[in-house]
């Protein structure tokens, strides 16, 4: 029991270091705050609270990835390489395409429900 307490202590641990090291991660971050408040807002149904936290969880630990990949390929390959600059260019791509799908379902969750309180 101890021993599973401290691995999710480790896990903590990555959670504080990405968000101290990572501004896309605390952009990230503020973004989802600002959907969950808009899902309290808006009383969004449980299904889309599903879709909101899928999304959530999903750009989170692609952005954790991301970090993971650039940390490594930094300790590893300090220097120049092309190669390198690509593998890190692909790994943003990731978080990119979920970002962006996430953004998307936000827009069809909250933008009728936007324009039902404007008109
Ligand atoms: N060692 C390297 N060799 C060649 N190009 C690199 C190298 N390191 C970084 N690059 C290029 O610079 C970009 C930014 O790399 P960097 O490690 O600074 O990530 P970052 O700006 O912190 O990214 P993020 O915004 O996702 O945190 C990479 O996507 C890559 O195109």
């Amino acid at each position: 029991m101890k021993a599973r307490l401290k691995s999710f202590g480790y896990a903590l641990n990555g959670i504080r270091e990405v968000i101290k090291s990572e501004m896309n991660m605390r952009i990230h971050l503020a973004a989802s705050f600002l959907v969950i408040i808009m899902g309290l807002i808006f009383s969004i149904n449980w299904i889309e609270w599903i879709f909101i936290i899928i999304c959530i969880a999903l750009v989170l630990s692609a952005e954790i990835a991301n970090t993971v990949v650039e940390k490594y390929l930094d300790a590893m390959h300090p220097e120049f390489n092309p190669k390198v600059g690509l593998i890190k260019d692909m790994a943003a791509a990731a978080v990119l395409i979920l970002a962006m799908s996430s953004f998307i379902i936000g827009m069809i969750i909250f933008l009728p429900k936007i324009i039902d309180l404007l008109t």
